[in-house]
């Protein structure tokens, strides 16, 4: 299984610029987490400090019991070992085959015999539907497979952690549904812990079972999918929406006058161009492709998940009750045990206090 990244209190600015301050949360071992923000909120910057490539000024990233933000350099060389990182473009060198830049760590950084290697390329190459294509250079082929190559390559040291910047970037919708189909396969067949960065809302509605925000230089909510989908905050509303009225402006973030022009605007019944649909809601989650073994991360994330049930949001907790099976409700009732309050959650006057799980959340 993979492992788990916590980071604590970090904090990061270049010179006088503060990116974001204060992010606090726990990636899950094993689980698929998805970070959203609007451009320019810091995500490649976040990723980039998970892995080690910048510094943060404050705060923790521990992995494995190592904080990578003080470690040496010769912890920070083993701990990387444990990332696989698919960059935004797919890195890959320009002059080299398909082969070559998959199996590039594989001779940076193991003993691996070039018999080993070829073994080891082509199965990562087979796992991203690659195969036939190791003689492409990077030139010859489409962005999809670009980035396809790039996640083989970032598989190779078979690592139990990994970074996506933006998998859909520069793809069609139908392609970006295949890679997000491919993560979650990759997760059920190595059970790694995966963070993607993105804004693409349909691979942050389907793919994950954490999801995250960042705007303002802020963490604005970090936890199980349900959370952001079915959250009120106007920030993660006009985002999930892809609407211009709200909190984000071109250029990041707008001020209050702005915002009630705008309103004032919409109300009077003027276009803007945004779409009406409200996407908001929690909707299925992707599945393993038939044949493949079921993700072990489901089952670990619903008993970590029904632990904190009672700290979550109403709406989120619906949407997390709502998509037990009978007898998962029967289970997590009897774990609950007769000693919680039967209420509703539906049935729970707005404010009120929140009690632990207990069947009646279940009914
Ligand atoms: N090495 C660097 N030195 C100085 N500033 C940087 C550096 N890297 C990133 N930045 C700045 O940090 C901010 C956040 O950049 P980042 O690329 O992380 O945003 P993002 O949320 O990933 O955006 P997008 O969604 O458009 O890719 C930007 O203002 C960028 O100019």
């Amino acid at each position: 299984m993979g492992v788990e990244v916590v980071v604590d209190g970090l904090t990061k600015s270049f010179g006088g610029q503060n990116i974001w301050r204060d992010v606090t949360l726990t990636v899950p071992a094993g689980e698929v987490s998805v970070m959203l923000g609007p451009s320019g909120t810091g995500k490649s910057v976040f990723l980039k400090s998970l892995v080690g490539l910048l510094k943060p000024e404050r705060g923790s990233i521990t992995v494995n019991g190592t904080d990578l933000v003080r470690c040496s350099e010769r912890e920070l060389y083993e701990i990387r070992k444990l990332f696989g990182v698919l960059f935004q473009d797919g890195a890959l060198f320009g002059s080299m085959t398909l082969f070559d830049n998959v199996a590039f760590p594989l001779r940076e950084h193991t003993r691996e015999s070039e018999t080993g290697i070829r073994r080891i390329v082509l199965e990562k190459m087979e796992m991203v539907g690659l195969v036939g294509a190791e003689r492409k250079l990077p030139g010859e082929i489409s962005g999809g497979m670009r980035k396809r190559a790039g996640l083989a390559r970032a598989l190779v040291l078979d690592p139990e952690i990994i970074l996506c910047d933006e998998p859909d970037s520069g793809l069609d919708p139908v392609r970006t549904a295949y890679l997000s189909q491919l993560l979650i396969d990759l997760n059920a067949q190595i059970d790694a812990t995966i963070l993607i960065v993105t804004h693409n809302i349909t691979v942050a509605r389907t793919v994950p079972d954490n999801l995250g925000m960042l705007f303002r230089r802020e963490l604005v909510v970090f936890g199980p999918r349900e959370v952001l989908l079915t959250s009120e905050e106007p920030v993660v509303e006009q985002f999930l929406n892809g609407r211009r009225n709200g909190p984000i402006g071109m250029s990041e973030e707008k001020d209050q006058a702005t915002i009630a022009a705008e309103l004032a605007h919409r109300a009077a019944g003027h276009a803007d161009g945004s779409p009406d649909e409200d996407v908001r809601g929690v909707v299925p989650q992707l599945e393993p492709t038939p044949g493949l073994p079921p993700r072990r991360a489901v089952r670990r994330r619903k008993d970590r998940v029904m632990d904190v049930l009672h700290t979550l949001p109403p709406r989120a907790r619906q949407g997390i009750v709502a998509s037990l099976t009978p007898q998962e409700r029967q289970r997590y009732a009897a774990l609950a045990g007769p000693a919680n309050p039967p209420t509703r959650v539906d049935e729970r006057p707005a404010g009120a206090p929140v009690p632990r799980t207990g069947p009646g959340d279940l009914a």
